[in-house]
């Protein structure tokens, strides 16, 4: 489904070029949720956003749907980005558009008819249970709300995959459970494939099938999480490392 090859990115830098994500493959499971975990600055964020080409890689290839966009020109890059939505800390609304404006904007830009457009903002915003707030604008909003649009008008397209990118660093606990309920139901009810870098061991626990463990540009871990008991939620004993902290013993294997 979405498989990254050997994939860098370097940023010029004081010292030079700074390699923020060095070489790394990894394959997303179609229907999984797969968590990148890593401290600030590994590099979590530049791999997420290479995988819709927003940051093109220097090197490697992206092959999403089993297209590589990498080697897309921009029209079909543009088309191929449609089935792969993208979501964002800070929400990134339209402020003085309503909440039906923002979700219906990636419509417009496609050009989708009015008809059209205006049943799929409905079926969006039912979706995240927002159709009471559909004249409502964002700044009448509360966060967890924001998050809401912002997901729906990253389903507009009805996409198969989503990118979150720390998509629950902005709220509080109990809104961050919202919305992660909201994104299982995208996945279990849509089937969509959803990446989510976050920082927050609890989100992977929450939610996640897979982890890929992030350091200094690669990969240094990646393991699954059993779906139906979901193991760590107790404190673990001993280590510090990502894996121990998330799993204990009980339910690891090796991907
Ligand atoms: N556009 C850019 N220009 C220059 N350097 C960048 C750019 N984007 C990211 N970097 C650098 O690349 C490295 C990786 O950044 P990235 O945002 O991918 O990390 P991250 O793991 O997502 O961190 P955080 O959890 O703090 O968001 C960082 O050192 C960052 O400063």
């Amino acid at each position: 489904m979405i498989s990254l090859q050997e994939v860098s990115k370097s940023y010029p830098s004081k010292d030079g070029l700074f390699a923020a994500v060095r070489s790394v493959s990894l394959t997303i499971a179609e229907g999984s949720i797969h968590g990148i975990i890593g401290p600030s600055g590994a590099g979590k964020s530049t791999l997420l956003r290479m995988m819709n080409v927003l940051e093109p890689p220097d090197q490697g290839s992206v092959i999403v749907n089993g297209q590589d966009l990498t080697r897309l020109p921009e029209s079909g890059l543009r088309l191929a980005r449609r089935s792969i939505g993208m979501v964002f800390q800070q929400f990134h609304l339209l402020h003085n558009r309503s909440v039906s404006g923002n979700v219906s904007v990636p419509l417009e830009l496609a050009g989708i008819d009015k008809k059209l457009r205006k049943e799929r903002v409905l079926e969006c915003l039912r979706f995240v249970g927002l159709e009471e707030k559909v004249g409502q604008y964002p700044a009448r909003l509360s966060g967890g709300q924001k998050q809401r649009v912002a997901i729906a008008r990253a389903l507009a397209h009805r996409p198969n995959v989503l990118l979150c990118d720390e998509p629950t660093s902005s709220l509080d606990p109990a809104t961050t459970a919202e919305i992660l309920e909201v994104l299982r139901h995208i996945n279990e009810t849509l089937g969509v494939t959803i990446v989510i870098v976050t920082h927050e061991m609890e989100v992977v626990r929450e939610i996640c099938d897979y982890v890929s463990v992030m350091e200094q540009g690669r990969l240094t871990d990646g393991f699954a999480l059993e779906k139906r008991e979901r193991p760590g939620r107790e404190t673990a004993r001993r280590t510090p490392s990502y894996r121990e902290q998330l799993l204990g013993k009980a339910g690891m294997r090796d991907v």
